[in-house]
């Protein structure tokens, strides 16, 4: 029988391929991304994290088992103290300091992505969370897998950390969250199945949603913010 995580992918796998093909993911393996983009991610993504290990903290006040509190919370440190290693090869590049990148309001992807895993949080049980949250995982450690195999990064390449960050990284979360998920989802009905499929697909299109964002510098349509004293 296929796990129903392995039918998610498959149903995802357009978006996938959109998201391997994508001119910011190719410009990490040709190192061409210019710094305003750089900067544009870190700045978006630090945020994006923060709203990642809160949601980690709504699913164990959701939680009943205590080794499922023990992976969230690992990973709720995994996040605090490595997940930033990522961030500082983007800075060193740009040129810029990490603590420069952080506190600026939300960019409209980045919102919608983050209110898409808040709302699957509020509303849903764990399954629903986990739909929502897996593609974060499960679309970099293949992106890292791919950069690697494709790159072979030497030591010098701009971007060799960044791809060595996600690319060794043995599917290792993703093959947690999935086992959760595949458990969790076996005796629903159709319907929910279909549910937690939709979250799972939002989110892969969020994510590329994400990168294009930073590609191409994407900000709100006009310029109120600044005037108003919100954020940076
Ligand atoms: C938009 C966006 N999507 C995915 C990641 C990667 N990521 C973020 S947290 C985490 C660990 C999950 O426990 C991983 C792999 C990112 N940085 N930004």
């Amino acid at each position: 029988m296929t796990r129903f995580t392995e039918e998610l992918r498959i149903a995802a796998d357009p978006i996938f391929n959109a998201i391997f093909d994508h001119p910011f993911v190719r410009g990490i393996a040709d190192g061409t991304l210019r710094k305003e983009q750089l900067i544009h991610y870190v700045k978006q993504d630090f945020e994006y994290l923060n709203a990642y290990i809160r949601i980690y903290g709504m699913a164990i006040s959701k939680c009943d088992d205590r080794d499922t509190m023990a992976l969230f919370n690992e990973q709720i440190s995994f996040i605090l103290h490595s997940e930033t290693h990522p961030h500082q090869n983007f800075c060193e590049v740009a040129g810029v300091t990490y603590e420069e990148m952080q506190s600026f309001p939300l960019a409209p992807s980045a919102h919608h992505y983050i209110r898409h895993m808040l709302n699957a949080a509020h509303e849903g049980n764990m399954e629903d969370i986990i739909a929502a949250l897996l593609p974060c995982p499960w679309t970099y450690a293949e992106i890292g897998k791919r950069l690697l195999e494709e790159v072979k990064p030497s030591r010098t390449h701009k971007f060799y950390d960044w791809m060595h960050f996600y690319g060794d990284r043995e599917f290792g979360i993703t093959e947690q969250m999935r086992l959760l998920l595949d458990k969790w989802a076996e005796p629903l009905s159709p319907e929910r199945k279909r549910r937690l499929k939709e979250h799972y697909l939002t989110s892969c299109q969020l994510e590329y949603m994400f990168w294009d964002m930073a590609y191409s510098l994407e900000e709100w349509p006009v310029n109120a913010m600044k005037a108003e004293g919100v954020g940076r």
